[in-house]
């Protein structure tokens, strides 16, 4: 039964903690801001369709002749906090209630609390995660885990907390405004900023986002209104609210000038979200045959495309004032000493690239992995300097349109086929089931990283892709394999998980994500439509 609260009709279970968060006040002003800005996401979406429909039909990205004068101008984002100066080692994770607890105990100066890719927004996950979020922020999180008997209590001195919203395509289907799903990201900005915007500022920090995902700068504009919206409501000035924008997609990287100006009054950095910023390049490219992506595993960032990804995203930042901060390396701890040291220095030597590139910082996804990225990034500055802000570094003013999108070489592979459909098969029944993270084959797996997999099959299909075995790639031989593969999976999973979990609907999913026509903008639509 749907339960009225402040203009906003709930039709997700709401518990007594829940109506802590869902207060008239709150959904007053989240029923205000559905109101204003709603709309105007869904024009900004249909723009991204247009943009991408020029691409489709065989044009190439390119800096924009109509912002010009905004990447020729001499300006700087407003003043950055003391606690956002200092962002070397950031660890990320979903909202969960002993995750929060233990990134916010690592040894990392910023916790990026997940509402995004890490997370699978069911409505228990995104209601509990805004309480826990709350008890954070008030410094009364605890939990007692009655599995392992732990009990789990902040330090004194927590992480500066950073929390991501959800990207403008996704609704909160079980908030409805005037009848309709109200945008996800417009509950999580609204819930997380009115309930903790007062306690933030008294412990010396902020309220401040990660915003996903963008596009193009329309939406950094769309979201600075809603910023300059939620300060007035409650008598803050303009710059309170500091976000760190993830340049992740293919066009947003041929704007990032104009993204930062856009949001200067509340821009702190830029982010090189590298797993969504693959999965983009692949579906803005789909359709070019000549800019196929090889294997998954054999794109890193040395890929000429991704430094100067990085080369460029750093210069622009240091240019304007705000930070330049690095992306998740996806390995993660193992279990024997041997395979542990092998996958820290894979870390180690990524982190590396990107502070020698210039990077200030950059993620961690599990707090084993915090000591080896602050001891790089620690080795990288500067003696009594906390970020590489005023280092200049010659020749990254070079970077031009066409290294941005340089096809990546390397191997296409039946191996890689068969990894993209057990990664993916095994990340969606993960999500159906709740869970927005996981770990599969020793690598940190959430929606950008199973975005790639799937969408390199759908990009195969769609190009011939001939393989190195002498195979040409066909929904047909898709098939084929995916019947061996999840055979593969169902004896490493075991029957009953196979049987109790979400793989029937999982299998239908990426069946139908990988041979259609048609190429799903992103794999949680349609998951979502099934949570
Ligand atoms: C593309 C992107 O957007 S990247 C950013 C989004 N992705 C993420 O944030 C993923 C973050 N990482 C994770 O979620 C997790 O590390 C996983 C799911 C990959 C693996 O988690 P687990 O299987 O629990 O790992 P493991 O068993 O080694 O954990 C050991 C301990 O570390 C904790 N831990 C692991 N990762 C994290 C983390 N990111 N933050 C806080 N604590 C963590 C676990 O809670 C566990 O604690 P405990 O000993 O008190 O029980
Ligand atoms: O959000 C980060 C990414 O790599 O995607
Ligand atoms: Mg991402």
């Amino acid at each position: 039964m749907a339960t009225n609260i402040g203009g906003l009709e709930i039709l997700g279970e709401l518990t007594a903690e829940d109506r802590e968060i869902l207060t008239e006040k709150n959904a007053v002003f989240l029923a205000g801001l559905v109101d204003e800005f709603a709309g105007r996401r869904d024009d900004l979406l249909k723009a991204r369709a247009e943009w991408q429909s020029k691409i489709d039909g065989g044009a190439l990205p390119e800096f924009r002749a109509d912002s010009k004068s905004v990447r020729d101008g001499n300006w700087r984002v407003g003043d950055l906090p003391q606690d956002l100066l200092d962002r070397r080692v950031e660890i990320t994770g979903p909202v969960e209630r002993k995750m929060i607890i233990n990134a916010l105990n690592a040894d990392v100066k910023v916790f990026m609390a997940d509402f995004e890719d890490a997370l699978a927004p069911t409505w228990r996950n995104v209601i509990e995660g805004q309480i826990n979020l709350r008890d954070a922020v008030n410094r009364t999180i605890s939990f007692d885990d009655p599995k392992s008997g732990k009990s789990y209590r902040l330090n004194d001195d927590p992480a500066t907390l950073i929390a991501r919203v959800r990207g403008i395509h996704l609704d909160e289907k079980h908030v409805l405004r005037n009848g309709k799903p109200i945008p996800g990201c417009l509950m999580d900005f609204a819930l997380y900023f009115l309930t903790n915007q007062e306690r933030l500022r008294e412990n010396n920090s902020g309220p401040y986002f990660y915003v996903p995902k963008l596009e193009h700068f329309e939406e950094a504009r769309w979201w600075n209104e809603i910023f300059v919206r939620a300060q007035n409501h409650v008598g803050l000035p303009v710059g309170t609210i500091k976000a760190t924008m993830l340049i992740e997609t293919l066009p947003a990287v041929f704007e990032m000038d104009e993204i930062l100006y856009e949001l200067k009054d509340h821009a702190a950095a830029l982010n090189c979200g590298r797993w969504d910023y693959i999965f983009s390049y692949i579906k803005t490219l789909k359709n070019h045959g000549d800019r196929m992506l090889p294997d998954r595993h054999a794109v890193g960032m040395d890929k000429p495309f991704l430094d100067a990804y990085s080369r460029l995203l750093i210069r622009t930042c240091h240019m304007r004032g705000a930070l330049a901060m690095g992306g998740m390396s996806a390995f993660l701890p193992a279990k024997t000493p041997d395979e542990d040291a092998a996958n820290k220095e894979k870390v180690r030597a990524d982190k590396q690239r990107e502070a020698d590139n210039g990077h200030d910082g950059s993620w961690v996804a599990h707090p084993a992995l915090a000591e080896v990225v602050n001891k790089v990034y620690s080795d990288a500055f500067e003696a009594g300097k906390t970020n590489q802000l005023d280092v200049s570094r010659d020749g990254d003013t070079d970077v031009t349109a066409e290294n941005l999108v340089e096809t990546p070489e390397g191997p296409f592979t039946e191996d890689g086929l068969r990894n993209n459909i057990r990664v993916a098969v095994q990340y969606i029944e993960a999500w159906l089931g709740g869970l927005g993270a996981v770990a599969i084959y020793g690598l940190m797996e959430d929606a950008a990283t199973a975005e790639i997999s799937r969408a390199s099959i759908w990009q195969w299909i769609k190009n011939g892709a001939k393989l190195s075995n002498g195979e040409t790639m066909t929904a047909e031989y898709f098939r084929k394999i995916m019947a061996e593969e999840l055979e593969v999976v169902k004896s490493e999973v075991g029957d009953e998980r196979w049987a109790n979990g979400h793989f029937k609907e999982a299998i239908a999913l990426l069946d139908s994500l990988c041979v259609s026509e048609k190429f799903d903008t992103f794999l949680t639509l349609g998951a979502y439509r099934a949570l």
